[in-house]
């Protein structure tokens, strides 16, 4: 059972206490929606801060008859009168600033005027405290907007533990489950990976193969489509330019009366109305580039091949002007539909939109596109050394690079992704983080935990807790090797998980090979082929000691010649971010390997040329 008390708080109401139609319609509203609770305490105070600290403090002190929650009712307004709030916060111990939001946040959209009200709530031993507006209208909506959390604040100042465990079960909708995997430490770990070693080629194939091409649509505005893939073919509903219209700043002319002198009948310049009284022999009717063409014209002459024979005596108009070239028919008039022709397909779909494509449907008149619907991406990143930006870090522990860098990447081609956390090196961590990222999300990169070591929990997660399946687990190649794809059904929907190396450069490296290419393939980008290779010239000697093919950085330039130079970034070891710095391809060097200074290789271009 719950226990209410209402303070109204009105100097009129004090003295005529018939006039106080708020407590009781507030009573009503209490009853009726906790039938089970009692009112035990209701007062009327006037509008001073002694009267009601001293009220408030009485409900809160007795212990024979205790109050759960006392709403106050009145004098939160800006009167010089209203002091309810003030007297109330001499009385909290503690604030409730989320009651305080409701109200306001929901009074609002009811009534600007909510921005008036300045309630404070609170706690004092086991009583919260609500201050209300003093109509009778506003306190009862201002009930309705905070009941439903009443209960479970109760129950957790009773300690009732019972009911806020009910509680906090209802609201996570299912409880967790613990992961199935166990961590295999000591004399039983695996000392050799199960996992085949795909070729590069083979895994890009795999992950082709694996996914389907989007064909599911969405409409948006055209000024965020930059960078989407048109889902359908553009058919012009006009022509362009939907009027002949002039292509030069000069005279709008009958071509047939040739050259010679002509009296100039009106001027006409873009954005005037189309001129209809047909242009006669003799006349002819200056006009500025992107006018409409006067009816009974033929040809625009311009300026340059005219002279100004007779101007008006204020000079401001021209008179007479001779037209020193004779014109052809049709001289410097765009004809209706001569850019864009009403009825063709003017885009096509699967089309990559850039700014000019925005351009084209701008000058069509369209505000909205159909796009092919991306993935939901979420990023994750794993390892217990991990620290976030904005904490200090503790020994042992790491800033987190890698799911910033991620974001950004992936940013950098258009695509948006969500920050789903870092998880801890456990399965239940692991385990907890991947089922919010499915929660939200359709695509999920994660960094780390892929590799030999007995904290190296992801694909185990994947297969077992997710049933997952893994297409490739290791490639053959430098930095990237433990690099994971896996797709699995979550609650019924297709979820595709890339778990990438946690090394920095490693994760950079796969997501430009692997995950850049999976997702412009989900997304129907029919004209991506992969990064260009082109010919470049190295400035260094390059030279990979590994067994395995390695991703050499470069950077490449353009040379005076027109050639592409390229000089690698230094120090390639998997863990040097600086290795990404001013990379913009990347040389795929065969295993134990030297390439010479001078000579020329193919370089897979990913970024901008410096
Ligand atoms: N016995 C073997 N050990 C390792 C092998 C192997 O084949 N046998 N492969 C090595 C290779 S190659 C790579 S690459 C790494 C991959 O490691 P994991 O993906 O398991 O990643 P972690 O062990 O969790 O971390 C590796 C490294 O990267 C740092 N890291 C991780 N996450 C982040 C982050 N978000 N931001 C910055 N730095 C991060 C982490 O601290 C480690 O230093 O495994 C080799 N081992
Ligand atoms: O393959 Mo790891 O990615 O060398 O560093
Ligand atoms: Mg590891």
């Amino acid at each position: 059972m719950f226990r209410f008390g209402i303070l109204t708080v009105s100097t009129t109401c004090s003295q005529h206490p018939e006039k106080d139609t708020a407590g009781p319609k507030l009573e009503g509203e209490i009853i009726t929606s906790f039938p089970q609770s009692r009112v035990t305490f209701k007062k009327i105070v006037a509008d001073d801060k002694r009267q009601i600290v001293n009220a408030l403090t009485d409900v809160v002190n007795d212990v024979v008859n205790p109050c759960d929650v006392l709403f106050t009712v009145g004098g939160t307004g800006f009167a010089p009168s209203d002091v309810t709030p003030e007297a109330t916060r001499e009385v909290i111990e503690k604030e409730a600033v989320g009651l305080v939001h409701a109200i306001i946040s929901k009074s609002l959209a009811v009534t600007d005027m909510a921005m008036l009200s300045r309630p404070v709530c609170g706690i004092r031993k086991k009583t919260i405290i609500v201050n209300f507006p003093g109509s009778a209208k506003a306190a009862s909506e201002c009930f309705h907007f905070v009941k439903n959390a009443l209960p479970h604040a109760i129950a957790l100042l009773r300690e009732d533990d019972s009911k806020v465990r009910k509680t906090h079960e209802e609201v996570q909708s299912s409880p967790f489950e613990k992961s199935k995997v166990k961590i295999v430490a000591g004399s039983s770990r695996t000392r050799t990976s199960q996992y085949r070693m795909f070729e590069v080629d083979e895994a890009k194939e795999t992950i082709f193969q694996t996914l389907q091409s989007s064909e599911d649509f969405e409409t948006i505005p055209i000024f965020n489509a930059v960078t989407r893939i048109l889902g359908e073919d553009i058919k012009a509903p006009m022509h362009i330019p939907p009027f002949p219209a002039s292509i030069k700043d000069g005279y709008a002319v009958k071509a047939a009366d040739g050259v010679g002198n002509r009296a100039v009948r009106s001027a006409t310049a873009a954005g005037d109305r189309p001129e209809t009284a047909d242009l006669q022999p003799g006349e002819i009717i200056r006009i500025s580039t992107g006018a409409p063409i006067p009816a009974g014209a033929d040809a625009v002459v311009q300026i340059e091949d005219t002279a100004l024979i007779e101007a008006s005596e204020n000079g401001e108009d021209e008179i007479i002007v001779e037209i020193l070239v004779a014109p052809k028919v049709g001289q410097d008039i765009r004809k209706v539909g001569s850019d864009i022709h009403g009825g063709t397909v003017v885009l096509e779909k699967y089309t990559r939109i850039s700014a000019a494509t925005v351009g084209v449907l701008a000058t069509l008149g369209f505000t909205e596109v159909k796009v092919i619907r991306r993935p939901t991406i979420a990023i994750v990143s794993t390892g217990n050394e991990l620290c976030n930006a904005d904490e200090p870090l503790k020994p042992g522990q790491i800033y987190d690079s890698n799911k910033l860098t991620l974001l950004l990447l992936l940013q950098r081609y258009g695509y948006k992704a969500l920050d789903a956390g870092i998880a801890k090196d456990t399965p239940d961590s692991v385990k907890f983080i991947l089922e919010k990222a499915f929660e939200h999300s359709d695509f999920i990169i994660t960094s780390g935990g892929v590799s030999m070591g007995e904290y190296d929990l992801l694909k185990q997660v994947l297969i077992e807790d997710f049933n997952g399946t893994l297409h490739f687990g290791r490639l053959n190649m430098k930095p990237g090797k433990p690099t994971v794809f896996v797709t699995l059904d979550y609650k019924g929907k297709r979820k595709t998980v890339f778990a990438l190396p946690g090394n920095p450069v490693s994760c950079c490296v796969t997501s430009l090979l692997f995950v850049i290419p999976a997702l412009k393939h989900l997304e129907g980008d029919k004209l991506f082929k992969g990064w260009p290779n082109i010919t470049v010239i190295l400035e260094d000697d390059i030279i990979n000691n590994d067994a395995r093919p390695e991703y050499v950085r470069l950077t490449v330039w353009k040379g005076v010649n027109g050639q592409f130079l390229s000089r690698s970034t230094g120090n390639q070891i998997s863990s040097r971010l600086n290795s990404m710095v001013n990379a913009n391809a990347l040389l795929l060097v065969p295993g134990k390997t030297k390439y010479n200074k001078a000579s020329s290789r193919f370089a897979l271009l990913f970024g901008d040329l410096f």
